[in-house]
């Protein structure tokens, strides 16, 4: 399987060393348009448009952010080449999300969304079958974390010493307000009832040292409470290293003779 990929950051560079580490490539680094020098991926051959990609790249990974799946998700697409994103969240664009599902299905390829910084997503989408009544997802991180969002807007994040709400409301409006910060908030409301009901919480905490993830969903199945305490990746607070480790996670099942 040859792999290409698109973002040469916190993510993008994990992704690298594991698909290096592993005998994998990646074999391409999609780079936007006109910044074939941009300072990432080293060693990795770099095109500036999916149609200069070489024929034989089997499944492209955008670890790169919203602007990367706007810009490159659909033509990858089209081309028959299968796509596995951690931008979850540029799906509350419901323009976007019909895109690529058309480009999807008229390349016969497949946009395989990423568990990202988030876990029991497996277990909200079997909720979902029997009905879920309510859906919510808190996201908790040190200042920080939340810096480049507009938590900064709302609160002094170099001199915040109590935990703070920045956001209530919806996971449509959490995913486009924090392109950067709420991929989670899209992977919980993708799995279960949807962007509009999923109700989102972010808060700001100098009390905290890692990325906070709680979810809580009720239904006819019962209950049940998620919380995860991510570390996040040394080259960017924002980001968990889990959401990296999803994406190598991803490659794995999708050659595994028994998969999950
Ligand atoms: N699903 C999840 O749980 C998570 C998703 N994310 C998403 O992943 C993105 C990347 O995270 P990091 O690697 O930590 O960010 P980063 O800022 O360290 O790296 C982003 C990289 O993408 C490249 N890039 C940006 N736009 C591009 C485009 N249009 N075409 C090609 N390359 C482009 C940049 O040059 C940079 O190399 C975040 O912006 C966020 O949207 C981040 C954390 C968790
Ligand atoms: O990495 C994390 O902890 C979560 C994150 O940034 C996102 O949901 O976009």
């Amino acid at each position: 399987m040859k792999i290409g990929l698109i973002g040469g950051g916190a993510i993008g560079r994990y992704v690298a060393e594991r698909l290096t580490a592993q005998g994998d490539g990646p074999h391409a680094l999609l780079v936007r348009p006109g910044r074939l020098d941009e300072a990432s991926g080293d060693g990795i051959d770099r095109f500036g448009s999916v149609a200069d990609l070489p024929s034989d790249i089997d499944l492209m990974v955008d670890c790169a952010g919203h602007g990367a799946l706007i810009e490159h998700g659909a033509a990858i697409l089209e081309r028959g080449i299968d796509l596995i994103t951690v931008s979850l969240g540029a799906l509350a664009d419901p323009q976007l999300e019909a895109q690529l599902t058309h480009a999807a299905e008229a390349g016969g390829a497949q946009l395989h969304l990423a568990s990202g910084a988030i876990g029991a997503l497996d277990a909200l989408q079997a909720a979902r079958v029997g009905g879920l009544t309510d859906v919510t997802y808190t996201g908790r991180k040190p200042p920080n974390g939340w810096r480049g969002s507009p938590a900064e807007d709302h609160l002094d994040l170099d001199a915040l010493n109590e935990a703070a709400t920045h956001f209530e409301g919806t996971a449509r409006q959490a995913a486009t307000d924090y392109p950067k910060n709420a991929n989670v908030a899209a992977a919980v409301a993708l799995a279960g009832i949807g962007f509009d009901a999923t109700q989102v919480r972010l808060i700001a905490d100098p009390q905290v040292t890692a990325n906070i993830h709680e979810v809580t969903a009720k239904g006819t199945f019962g209950q049940f409470t998620f919380h995860i305490e991510g570390t996040a990746l040394p080259d960017n607070p924002r980001s968990s290293a889990l959401a990296a480790m999803s994406v190598i996670a991803a490659i794995r099942r999708r050659r595994a003779a028994i998969t999950t």
